[in-house]
């Protein structure tokens, strides 16, 4: 799971106003993202067969490299077009019933902001949390308060060596400091949909 969180994009259609979701996600594979997560989310994100289409689209790129496509929120969606997984958030779906609902094979991945959430998460059988935010974000306008690397140790010191995600504000100013705070993996949206040259922007972050 751990070489999986390495590198892990999120993206929707409303991340992408001047430039093809399809062409970001195409070259951010050939960059070397080890994870992509479909979300589709906000005012101008789509919906319906549309939502479904671009969900198919971007899934056939993630089998074309072998990258686990992962679906937001959107449980029904992941199981129909039978994507590697899921990803929920504190407000979202019940762990019960995703695992209930969901194919064993499934990667299910949980929000945490702090070690109750996401020790929470790991006892109702998580396979990795997304911890954040870590640094300010204009990306989710219902983000939480940073929990900057401080929070981010605390986490790591309480979870052993469960697999850990970082999230929110993460380019490659604080990947590096991110990592060493004992996050496995970096997940990010705007370093890339924002990125000028995608493949110099995924080369950042490894670093
Ligand atoms: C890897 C990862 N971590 C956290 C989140 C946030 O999920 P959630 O809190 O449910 O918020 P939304 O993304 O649904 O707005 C995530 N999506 N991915
Ligand atoms: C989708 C999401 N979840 C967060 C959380 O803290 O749970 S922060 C966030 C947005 C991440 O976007 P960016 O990389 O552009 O900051
Ligand atoms: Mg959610």
């Amino acid at each position: 799971m751990k070489d999986k969180l390495a590198l892990y994009f999120i993206m929707g259609s409303q991340n992408c106003p001047r430039k093809d979701p399809e062409e970001i996600l195409e070259q951010a594979l050939d960059a070397g993202i080890t994870m992509f997560q479909f979300r589709e989310k906000g005012e101008a994100a789509l919906i319906g067969h549309e939502k479904r289409q671009l969900a198919e689209r971007l899934q056939d790129r993630c089998q074309a490299y072998s990258v686990p496509f992962i679906v937001n929120d959107d449980v029904d969606l992941a199981i129909t077009i039978g994507a590697d997984g899921v990803h929920i958030g504190q407000g979202d779906e019940s762990m019960q019933q995703v695992k209930k609902r969901c194919p064993a094979h499934f990667i299910i991945g949980v929000s945490a902001t702090n070690a109750a959430e996401a020790n929470k998460a790991i006892q109702d059988g998580a396979n990795y949390v997304g911890v954040g935010p870590i640094a300010a974000t204009r990306t989710k306008i219902d983000a939480k308060c940073p929990i900057g690397l401080s929070g981010l140790r605390e986490i790591r010191e309480q979870l052993g060596d469960f697999p850990i995600v970082a999230i929110g504000g993460i380019n490659h100013k604080n990947a590096k400091a991110v990592r060493e705070a004992g996050a496995d993996g970096i997940s990010f949206i705007s370093v890339l949909t924002k990125a000028t040259d995608i493949q110099e922007a995924v080369n950042m972050l490894k670093l």
